[in-house]
């Protein structure tokens, strides 16, 4: 199957210091919508990976995230295309769990619900912790230069990651090659 692995903040929706906490401020980055419906109707399955620690801050509750979630879905259906699959961390930094980027509990979550290996699947992130989450169990990393991107390509990066303006941008070139 042709799996890919999306971060949220910063790739999917842009991205907020102060946490992205209601619907009203989950909004789209320009392209990222008809981006994954463009993978959708390439046939590619598209999964998403997203810490959500604003859930232990008590920031915002399940359901308000469920209602993002939602309106993502909706939008990507009414472009034509899908989203999968959304596992997410809802734990606080410290709270010892498994599954917190750059941890990779969410991508072996993901990898058991399709009973596939992640060797060589696509992953786009915008911070390292997403990329190094993905590398850990075989994923292919792609850094997006929007949300937390642009400092994130400062720093020391995986072994063999892409680097690329946004998420419409890597679409294109993963349709091209
Ligand atoms: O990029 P993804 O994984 O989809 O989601 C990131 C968000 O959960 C939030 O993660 C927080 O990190 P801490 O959880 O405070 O370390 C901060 O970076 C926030 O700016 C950001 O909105
Ligand atoms: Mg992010
Ligand atoms: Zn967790």
């Amino acid at each position: 199957m042709k799996l890919i692995i999306l971060d949220r903040d910063g790739v999917i929706n842009e991205d907020s210091d102060a946490f992205v906490k209601s619907v009203e401020e989950w909004i789209p980055l320009p392209g990222s919508i008809e981006a994954i419906a463009r993978l959708s109707k390439a046939g590619w399955t598209v999964a998403v990976a997203t810490n959500q620690s604003g859930l232990a801050r008590g920031y915002f509750s399940e359901e308000t995230l469920e209602a993002m979630h939602r309106r993502l879905r909706e939008l990507v259906a009414e472009q034509g295309g899908r989203v999968d699959l959304i596992r997410h961390c809802p734990h606080a930094p410290d709270d010892g769990c498994d599954c917190r980027k750059p941890l990779s509990g969410l991508f072996r979550s993901i990898a058991e619900h399709y009973q596939v290996s992640l060797n060589g699947v696509p992953t786009v992130g915008d911070s390292l912790r997403d990329l190094q989450a993905g590398v850990a169990v075989g994923c292919r990393p792609y850094l997006v230069r929007t949300g937390k991107g642009a400092q994130t390509e400062q720093k020391a990066l995986p072994e063999g990651t892409r680097v690329f303006d946004n998420l419409a941008a890597v679409v294109t070139h993963l349709l091209e090659n």
